[in-house]
């Protein structure tokens, strides 16, 4: 019987189940599933596209906030999807409760990396996620942060440099020379060796890589919605993305698999790691590979991100900045003083920084975990197992039902002393580097970078926003601010030569003949170089001699002329 029917009946029939399913679905999604109750707008309860879109167009933080004011602390922004703003939800989201289960990680949103194997940010299990954490803890200790000092300190100096050097020439982007010191920093601590972005003033092939990385993660995120589709929709991620993803894959393990190879000498990630692991507790070196893959996505764009925000806001509201610029000229006699300990004494600095973190946090969606079971109770009321529930950290930070004026920069809140208006802020709601045990690792090597970059910047520099610079959630770039090459000749030039001396790095003695070396730059003895390093491609013959090589990096070169 069957056999008899023709093709159009065949195509009317596949038509009408078709539109069945999907009227069926469209009905379900918005009356009858059991997230039917929750607010929202119901083009976003019927259909998974408009948040995908909304994800795809950069621009979900924005939108998830605005609904948050309009509708309160919990939408539904997908047909199985949730998404909370409250200090309540947070806990219960990502912080495990006594005996109760933790709620995983979306495995959409968190896929896996190209090599098939997991990385500390995508593994499932809590077993094997303390595995991983365990092992990394002690490349973060306060210790191994001590250790790590002296090699952030030489791209520091070396940023500084480099500023001064172009300074003359006009408007900066600033987000470029963050990217640039964060970059080379990580590079360093992960694979033992810098990207040389600052000797270069141009991001590395593979940086450009990562930058486009973070939007294949995004694509593939949301393709996985669809697993029917994924194949077609695969088809729309450009090239140089699915590229981007592959060439990150590849480079990243080569440089880890030759890092590994160099010991345990250098005080970087994985020294940590070599030293302590072990075959039965520890993580394998197809694990360490994707790792340290993410640990320089992890721990580079995000500081330059919010360097460049707090930037931004210090520019936009000049009292703070005026605060800020006389904490760190009257704490510090001298730049030399400028150290990572030193700048936690910066109470104001602090301020600033958690305040840019919270208008501007650098992962401003948050991270999509699944509730576990049947269900569980965040924020008060009870959500069935399988929702994807997300705090958006963005959304989070700005509510009036948080803060008092949620959208000016006031870092006096954070203070011991804040203002009565301000004293009813809910900081619990406050999360830039998420809680419980997923909550980000380099936390303390982000602030120590964060503060000793500000501090340097600020004491060498007055700075002045570029009318062309504007600010958006995160993975903005162009932001361009002016750099004023103020030397501030009362604290940096001078008769007294700044700093000790120390003996020169190996090998750089070639390259330099006695001289007279101008204030301000340490060396052992006078000297002028006579090289064409890279910062004396700009003024050969030069007296300065760069402040950054008595750090003894292995990463500087001295060119004979
Ligand atoms: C301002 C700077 C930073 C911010 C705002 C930030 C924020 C975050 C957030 C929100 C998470 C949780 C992600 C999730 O649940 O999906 C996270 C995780 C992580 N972060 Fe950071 N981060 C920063 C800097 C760093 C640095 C400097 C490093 C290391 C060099 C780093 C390494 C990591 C790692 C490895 C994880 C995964 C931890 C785990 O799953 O156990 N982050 N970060």
């Amino acid at each position: 019987m069957l056999l008899n029917i023709g093709i159009w009946e065949t195509l009317a029939i596949v038509a009408s189940t078709l539109i069945s399913v999907a009227i069926y679905g469209t009905v379900y999604n918005l009356y009858f599933h059991p997230l039917a109750k929750f607010p929202g707008p119901k083009l976003f309860a019927f259909a998974e596209f408009p948040y995908v879109f909304s994800i795809l167009r950069g621009r979900v933080a924005y939108t998830i906030k605005d609904l948050h004011t309009q509708y309160g602390p919990i939408i539904r922004m997908a047909p199985n999807e949730l998404v909370f703003s409250s200090a309540p939800a947070l806990k219960d989201v990502y912080t495990r409760q006594g005996e109760k289960p933790s709620f995983p990680k979306d495995p959409n949103a968190y896929t896996t990396p190209p090599g098939g194997v997991h990385s500390i940010l995508t593994v499932r299990s809590d077993a094997d996620h303390s595995r991983y954490r365990r092992l990394l803890a002690h490349s973060f200790s306060e210790k191994s942060l001590q250790e790590q000092a002296p090699l952030i300190k030489t791209y520091v100096d070396l940023l500084i440099y480099r500023l001064h050097s172009c300074a003359a020439d006009g408007p900066q982007n600033m987000l470029k020379w963050f990217n640039y010191v964060s970059f080379d920093i990580i590079g360093d601590l992960t694979l033992g060796e810098s990207f040389n972005s600052l000797q270069e003033s141009g991001y590395h092939p593979w940086v450009s890589f990562l930058l486009v990385h973070f939007k294949s993660s995004a694509f593939l995120a949301q393709a996985r919605k669809y697993p029917l589709f994924a194949k077609l929709l695969m088809k729309f991620i450009p090239k140089e993305v699915i590229q981007g993803r592959i060439g990150h894959a590849k480079f990243a393990k080569e440089k880890v698999l030759s890092r590994m190879e160099m010991g345990t000498e250098r005080p970087d990630f994985m020294t940590g790691v070599l030293k302590h692991n072990d075959k039965e507790t520890g993580i394998t070196v197809e694990e360490i590979i994707p790792t340290f893959a993410i640990l320089i996505v992890a721990g580079s764009e995000t500081i330059s991100t919010l360097l460049s925000a707090v930037t931004f806001y210090l520019l936009k509201y000049p009292s703070a900045m005026k605060k800020l610029i006389t904490e760190i000229r009257t704490t510090f006699k001298t730049e030399e003083e400028i150290n990572q300990i030193s700048v936690n004494s910066l109470k104001y600095m602090l301020a600033v920084l958690d305040e840019a973190l919270r208008l501007l946090p650098p992962t401003p969606r948050g991270g999509p975990r699944v509730v576990p079971g049947d269900g569980e109770v965040v924020d008060g009321v009870w959500i069935p197992g399988g929702t994807i529930v997300t705090v958006a950290t963005y959304s989070a930070n700005r509510q009036p039902s948080n803060w008092a004026d949620p959208d000016e920069f006031v870092p006096e809140r954070w203070l011991e002393n804040a203002p009565q208006k301000y004293k009813n802020d809910n900081k619990a709601a406050f999360s830039p580097f998420s809680l419980g045990p997923r909550n980000c690792i380099g936390r303390n090597l982000a602030y120590a970078e964060m503060r000793t970059i500000l501090a340097r910047l600020l004491w060498n520099f007055d700075l002045e926003l570029d009318e062309r610079s504007e600010i958006r959630p995160s993975h903005a770039d162009d932001k361009l601010l002016k750099v004023l090459g103020n030397f501030l000749g009362l604290k940096f030039t001078g008769s007294s030569t700044v700093g000790t001396c120390v003996d020169l790095p190996k090998g750089f003695s070639d390259n330099v003949t006695s001289g007279k070396a101008k204030p301000g730059f340490r060396c052992t003895t006078d000297v002028k170089c006579k090289g064409t390093g890279f910062s004396f491609n700009e003024k050969p013959g030069s007296e300065k001699f760069p402040a950054w090589i008595d750090n003894k990096s292995s990463s500087w070169k001295c060119v004979a002329a």
